[in-house]
């Protein structure tokens, strides 16, 4: 793989991947793989992550070695937006990698986000190279179905790539593939796509020497040759650039649709309406080790209003600890030795489901 002049002190750009996704779609899967795939190739790569939670499960899954910030309970879309280029900053002085990846929360709009990211500009010599997108197959085929909020935000991150990956192609049959293909196509024709089962992929998208992939595309939608895709990034760098440019969402990206003209120092989040408001989240510490069996019970009796959960928890039947995943009813546990001084915590992300329900079941695991 081809690296640009790689000194500290050198003018180069350093390129940034942005991976979107719904929650549970398999950002982490993926970017796990990217960090394999640049560290066999001698590329040092930092990780940006963001959780809606108080806490990073997901960066256990990451090297100790690899450069790491963690971005926790906001969404850098929206609430805690400003402080994404003061961490792009500091990563960058602090290592100087070759290249950032970012993974934002399943939850943010991918535009806000393009956004913050292109802003961060003006602070450290980046580029927002690509936004992948992991689609989590079988649901958006079931929210297409249903319709609704979520949905909608599935659309707008698919729209907003300039690369796409429909993921966990094993729990989908032929014809649903097909389906899902053609409600992907429709939403963005241009973005190249890859049909993948836990985000196995040809990691030449994240070859280097491509970098100037992302540039050409824009000039050919400067051309006015296609409408979405890329077009978001581009939208917001020429944004970036002009402050003072009376910059409107005409296309159909984004957040909720408010056609309003809003400049660099317009993000207060009082003024925007994100998509995203309705996904509300539950971290919950636990006391001490837990019996498996007990905290399977909860988990198998989890309301469908939570699609999303994570957590380390100590079993007391197997005094081992576990990174547990739960994600469309689909439970994993992989035996631990977390990084550093963590905590058993679990996350609930889902939308309008009863706190203090579950904060009672959970208490009543420690007893
Ligand atoms: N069956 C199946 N499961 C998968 C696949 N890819 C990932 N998973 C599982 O789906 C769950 C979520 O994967 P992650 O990579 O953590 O997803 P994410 O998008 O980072 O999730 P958030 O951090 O919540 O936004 C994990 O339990 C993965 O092991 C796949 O192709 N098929």
């Amino acid at each position: 793989m081809a690296i640009e002049d790689t000194s500290v002190h050198s003018k180069r750009t350093i390129p940034v991947y942005l991976f979107a996704g719904f929650l549970g779609s398999g950002k982490t899967t993926l970017l796990s793989q990217v960090i394999d795939y640049y560290k066999a190739a001698g590329v040092k790569a930092a990780v940006i992550m963001n959780e809606l939670g108080e806490v990073n499960l997901d960066g256990q899954l990451v090297d100790e070695d690899v450069p790491m910030a963690e971005m926790l309970s906001g969404c850098i879309c929206c609430t805690i937006r400003g402080d994404l280029s003061l961490e792009v900053k500091q990563l960058i002085e602090e290592h100087q990698p070759d290249v950032v990846l970012i993974e934002s929360t399943g939850a943010a709009n991918p535009l806000e986000i393009i956004d913050a990211v292109t802003e961060t500009a003006i602070y450290a010599r980046i580029d927002l190279h690509k936004v992948v997108t992991v689609v989590d197959g079988p649901e958006l085929l079931a929210r297409s179905r249903r319709g609704g909020r979520t949905y909608k935000l599935m659309q707008d991150q698919i729209r907003c790539a300039t690369d796409l990956i429909i993921n966990k192609a094993d729990l989908i049959n032929p014809e649903e593939l097909v389906e899902i293909q053609q409600l992907v196509r429709e939403l963005n024709a241009y973005a190249p796509l890859t049909v993948t089962i836990r985000c196995v992929t040809d990691m030449a998208l994240f070859d280097l020497s491509q970098q100037a992939e992302l540039k050409q595309a824009q000039t050919v939608h400067e051309q006015g040759h296609h409408s979405c895709g890329t077009n978001c990034s581009h939208e917001e760098q020429n944004h970036l650039h002009n402050s003072e440019h009376d910059h409107r969402h005409g296309h159909d990206c984004g957040h909720d649709q408010h056609d309003h003209p809003h400049d660099a120092a317009d993000h207060s989040n009082a003024a925007h309406h994100h998509s995203h408001e309705h996904v509300m989240t539950l971290t919950h510490y636990l006391g001490g080790p837990v019996d498996s069996h007990a905290f399977e019970a909860v988990i198998a009796a989890l309301p469908q209003e939570i699609y999303r959960a994570k957590g380390i928890v100590t079993f007391a039947d197997t005094n081992s600890r576990f990174l547990f995943q739960y994600a469309y009813r689909e439970t994993e546990f992989t035996r631990i030795t977390p990084q550093g001084d963590v905590n058993d915590v679990v996350v609930f992300i889902g939308e309008h489901f009863a706190k203090d329900e579950l904060e009672q079941k959970l208490l009543q695991l420690e007893q």
